[in-house]
């Protein structure tokens, strides 16, 4: 019997979505505002989804307080009030979109949580926009 336990999360970031192999002309055709150079901002929501069995001791598939704990170590520490094309070296070689991001941020959570458990991740970028990656 596999259920999932999730545990929301938050983070607030700026980024510029551009190529630097391209001109700002090619960029501004592809990625239109999201190419200013100054940058923009997005309150970013996450979703963090782990399956597995549950424990018949604890009753628990995994105590969400770890999973909450590794959100804030592996994701809000490393994201929050970051400028993600600036700060954040997975970024630096690597356009920040938003199925870029939910990649980074799900290989990074993937190597704290027992292969045992499924993992799947749900990024709001805005409250209309979201991405979901499993791993895939
Ligand atoms: N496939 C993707 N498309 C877009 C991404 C992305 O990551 N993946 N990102 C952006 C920009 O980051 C942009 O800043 C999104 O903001 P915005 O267009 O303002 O967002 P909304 O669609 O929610 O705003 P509306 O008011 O509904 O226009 C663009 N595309
Ligand atoms: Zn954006």
């Amino acid at each position: 019997m596999r259920v999932t336990i999730s545990r929301k999360a938050h983070f607030n970031a700026a980024h510029r979505l551009y190529r630097k192999d391209w001109t700002f002309e090619q960029n501004d055709t592809v990625f239109g505002k999201c190419n200013n150079p100054n940058f923009h901002g997005h309150n970013y929501d996450l979703i963090v989804s782990v399956t597995g069995e549950i424990d018949q001791e604890t009753g628990f598939v995994m105590d969400v307080k770890i999973l909450a704990d590794l959100i804030k170590e592996e994701v809000e520490n490393k994201f929050d009030h970051k400028n993600l094309n600036v700060d954040v070296p997975e970024f630096e070689n690597l356009n920040p979109t938003a199925e870029n991001i939910v990649v980074v941020i799900w290989d990074k959570l993937r190597k704290k949580i027992k292969s045992e458990f499924d993992l799947e991740v749900v990024l709001y970028e805005t409250p209309r926009n979201f991405v979901t990656y499993k791993g895939e």
